[in-house]
């Protein structure tokens, strides 16, 4: 008994030994890990779980810890539990990985499984033949007149339907919400094209695959379809129910109007050309395929704009004298067009609305895609408004081979490295000492604006993937805010926080609260 006591009290004791051996070992560990780190720049790491922790805590302002990382290094390496991200703001880097070895920075298999459920087979989520494919049909698009002359005329009336909307809120001197506001314009894409739900729905999503990125457990979450990935299951529902009713009911209106001899009046935009094709079975193009492409272009044309257009306001409150060289300008621009056309302006009083609505609709008249192109100043501020808040704010490349970066950085196959325009338009070593501020005026040499090259300003991409629709973007958001810099004055609701929230576009967290005057 005597025996036992002992021999079970010594195996406690050893026990107990090797459990603080175990510890001590772990803590040293944990403290070389760290204390190597000690002069090292960029994110700092724990064993096993890499940089996962700090990338989390920073998660809701991750592309501004971004940017404290990148003014230390111009290449950021966060390694996680099962990969590493490689971060890089490098216009050199940048050109190798979206140009010199485009094809071996792919969407990628990771891109493509987390942005499955939203983004299905679309241009935004597609490689090889699957996406030189759809970017031929929607390049030929792109470049008809027919696309552009029915874009202008689209764009304007939607202008003025936001103009109205907000000359009654500065009647009744309410507040609105200017980025919901932004977001109801839907450009070229569908008329019939989002609902509130839907737009609801759409942003869940897009928030929820976004948070995949950096959620190790979305897998057994969506498995059991818990928490976040059950939302998105039903955010999902809501999209699928709704976009394949707008297929169908364009469906049914263009064979109406065979069938009734009124082919004129079928819609001009981007679903019906696709539908159209859809009719020829060599293309391959089902409803999924459909509901892919109406979805791909709502990220792609709708929210980039909006939110584009709302960060732009926001720039122009926080700095009136930018609005006051834009409105001075808009109204030299006024004077000459009318001359050119010789039509005389037409007297207005600012309390008379009638004649107020009448001045705003003979403006807009004179905004033609021609015209539009004279507008230097709005066209480097809305640039300006791009490098500071552009509207995808990082993009994440798949890495199919090892390969070295120009600067020496190595890259693993299966990893991921991502451009972050958010971040590169605020280093000074690519803008110079005065990159924090916002200054249209970097844009202009002698009054005309001058391009920089794509991989620096990195807003639309560059490479074979850059953006299809940017000619279209500054179409849409030139004829939107002529008109509204020119006839309305914004102010910031007190108190309201502006900032980002976390998804694929760079939008703002509480919306955009102001308050409009008219201007004279
Ligand atoms: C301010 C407005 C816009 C910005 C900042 C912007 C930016 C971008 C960026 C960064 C990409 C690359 C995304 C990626 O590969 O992950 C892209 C791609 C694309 N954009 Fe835009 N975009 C804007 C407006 C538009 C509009 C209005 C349209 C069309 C209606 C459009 C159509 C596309 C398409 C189709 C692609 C895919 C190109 C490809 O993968 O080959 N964009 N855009």
């Amino acid at each position: 008994m005597e025996e036992e006591s002992f021999s079970s009290s010594s195996l406690n004791d050893y026990n107990i030994g090797v459990m603080m051996l175990l510890a001590c070992s772990i803590i040293s560990w944990i403290f070389i890990h760290r204390w190597n780190q000690r002069n090292s720049k960029g994110p700092k790491t724990w064993p096993i779980v890499g940089a996962a922790i700090e990338q989390l805590m920073n998660y809701n302002r991750m592309h501004d810890w971004l940017v404290e990382c990148f003014s230390e290094l111009k290449t950021v390496k966060v390694p996680m539990p099962f990969t590493t991200y490689t971060y890089i703001a490098d216009p050199a880097n940048v050109e190798h990985v979206l140009k010199t070895n485009f094809s071996n920075y792919p969407k990628g298999e990771v891109y493509h499984s987390y942005m499955e459920v939203l983004l299905g087979d679309g241009i935004f989520n597609s490689d090889g033949e699957l996406w030189r494919k759809q970017r031929k049909t929607a390049s030929f698009e792109f470049a008809s007149k027919n696309l552009r002359d029915f874009s202008t005329r689209v764009f304007r009336e939607y202008a003025m339907k936001l103009s109205s909307i907000l000359c009654q809120v500065s009647v009744h001197k309410k507040e609105v919400d200017m980025q919901v506001g932004f977001g109801v314009e839907i450009g070229t894409l569908a008329s019939d094209l989002p609902e509130n739900r839907f737009a609801w729905a759409f942003d869940t999503a897009n928030i929820i695959v976004t948070l995949r990125f950096i959620d190790p457990l979305w897998r057994v979450k969506r498995f059991l379809s818990i928490g976040s990935e059950a939302l998105l299951d039903r955010s999902i529902k809501i999209i699928d129910d709704f976009t394949y009713n707008v297929i169908h009911k364009r469906k049914a209106e263009v064979e109406e109007a065979r069938a009734t001899g009124k082919s004129d009046q079928i819609k001009h935009d981007i679903l019906s050309r696709f539908i159209e094709l859809s009719e020829n079975p060599e293309n391959n193009l089902s409803d999924k395929s459909l509901r892919d492409v109406i979805l791909n272009f709502v990220i792609a044309g709708r929210d980039t704009t909006a939110t584009t257009l709302s960060w732009f306001i926001y720039m122009i409150m926080t700095h009136p004298h930018i609005a006051d060289r834009l409105y001075s300008e808009l109204k030299t621009f006024e004077e000459d067009r009318s001359k050119e056309e010789e039509v005389p302006l037409l007297p207005y009083d600012l309390e008379d609305l009638k004649s107020f609505n009448k001045r705003l609709t003979q403006f807009s008249g004179l905004l033609t895609y021609d015209s539009l192109g004279r507008l230097s100043y709005l066209h480097a501020a809305i640039t300006e408004t791009l490098r500071l808040y552009p509207a995808v704010p990082q993009d994440p490349k798949g890495i199919l081979k090892d390969d070295v970066l120009p600067d020496g950085t190595k890259l693993k196959a299966g990893g991921m490295v991502t451009y972050v325009p958010y971040s590169m338009g605020r280093m000074e070593y690519n803008w110079g000492p005065d990159a924090a501020c916002f200054k249209p005026e970097r844009w202009l040499k002698n009054g005309l604006f001058q391009n920089v090259s794509p991989f620096k300003f990195t807003a639309f991409q560059a490479g074979p993937r850059i953006c299809l629709g940017k000619d279209s973007a500054y179409l849409q958001m030139k004829m939107t805010l002529a008109i509204l810099c020119r006839f309305f004055e914004f102010q910031h609701a007190p108190k309201h926080p502006v900032k980002y929230r976390m998804m694929t576009i760079l939008s703002m967290a509480h919306g955009l609260k102001l308050s409009v005057t008219r201007r004279s």
